[in-house]
């Protein structure tokens, strides 16, 4: 069996720290669901989180992104300048960019290291962007509206505006409008705009979440098993999405059972077992410990299983990634 995967693997020199966890702890009373996991997440990585089931990922992934407060550790976030209508950027108090423009760029270039603020409306503003394991769109609205939903933290205009719909909401709505359509296209959805979130199908409602996270102009963002329920096609449209939004000059975190997918994709993944990091390095060192094999093994689950054969074509894959770098 041969890797016929032909997407450009070779990643873009990584730079500064977006994201740095130190520490994290998460106790739901007495179970201790995440324990002391560090992880630093870098400017233009793609960072795979992989695990067993009940290891503790989703509750990780919960504290790096403010929805939970860890019982200890710290994460601390890279705070985002702020677009000023002349093109300048300056540093904000709360977070990124309020651009009225909608402007083409994903990329928000990183500041300094800051602990996440307290609420998750800021964290999104601060430049994060997330989505769920389950799918979460506005099933009676289009395609366009969930993602202009996701615009709203970009904008400025308050109650009364809204109201009177005066011209400063008008240049909003249709600079809104005109971003949405843009990350509809980008995502491979330009065509889709008018169709009800409901009809869609299901690997283009998953495509059509990461539009509207991006709609929020994060610098990093954040996946849940992207792919959980996708046919192999969808699943390799997503890899494809997934390299081209980091080509875009976002990091990406991901979680995900695929293996194949994970070692495919990340220039670094972290194990977690049972709440504990186990091992972070290389798709290709993090595939070949014999104590990532047992985790998974041990757990009897078919789905993350690594098939002998399935672990050569990710040797072979893993090569040809390094000597593409
Ligand atoms: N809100 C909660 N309250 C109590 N226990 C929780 C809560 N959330 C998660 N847990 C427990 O914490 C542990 C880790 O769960 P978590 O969902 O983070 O694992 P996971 O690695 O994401 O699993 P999966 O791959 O199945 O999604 C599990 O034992 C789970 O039952």
């Amino acid at each position: 069996m041969t890797v016929t995967d032909t997407t450009d693997r070779s990643a873009p020199a990584v730079g500064a720290p977006v994201l740095e966890a130190t520490g994290v702890t998460m106790r739901f009373g007495g179970l201790l669901a995440v324990n002391d996991v560090n992880l630093t997440v870098r400017e233009g990585e793609i960072v795979g989180l992989i695990g067993p089931n009940g290891a503790g990922k989703t509750t990780f992934f919960n504290c790096l992104t403010g929805l939970y407060k860890p019982t200890s550790g710290q994460v601390r976030f890279a705070s985002a300048p702020k677009v000023t209508p002349n093109g300048s950027r300056r540093a904000t108090k709360n977070g990124g960019p309020t651009t009225e423009s909608g402007a083409v760029e994903l990329k928000q270039p990183a500041g300094s290291l800051q602990p996440l603020p307290p609420k998750p409306r800021a964290v999104v503003r601060a430049g994060m962007a997330r989505t769920f394991q389950n799918i979460r769109l506005f099933a009676n609205m289009t395609a366009l509206e969930n993602v202009m939903v996701g615009r709203y933290c970009r904008t400025s205009s308050g109650a009364l505006t809204s109201v009177l719909r005066g011209p400063k909401f008008r240049r909003e709505e249709a600079a809104t409008r005109a971003r949405a359509q843009e990350l509809l296209e980008f995502v491979g959805l330009g065509k889709s705009a008018e169709n009800l979130a409901r009809n869609m199908p299901y690997g283009d409602q998953r495509r059509l979440e990461i539009a509207r996270a991006l709609a929020t102009d994060p610098k990093l963002i954040l996946l849940d098993e992207p792919t959980a329920g996708m046919n192999p096609q969808e699943t390799k449209q997503a890899s494809d999405l997934i390299f081209k939004i980091r080509d875009s000059g976002l990091s990406v975190v991901v979680i995900e059972h695929d293996m194949r997918f994970i070692f495919n994709l990340c220039d670094r993944v972290l194990c977690l077992v049972r709440g504990e990091a186990l091992i972070e390095g290389s798709p290709g060192e993090v595939q070949s410990d014999p104590r990532v094999i047992e985790a998974y093994i041990g757990t009897g689950e078919d789905d993350d299983e690594v098939d002998p054969d399935e672990a050569h074509v990710q040797d072979t894959t893993v090569s040809e990634r390094e000597g593409n770098a």
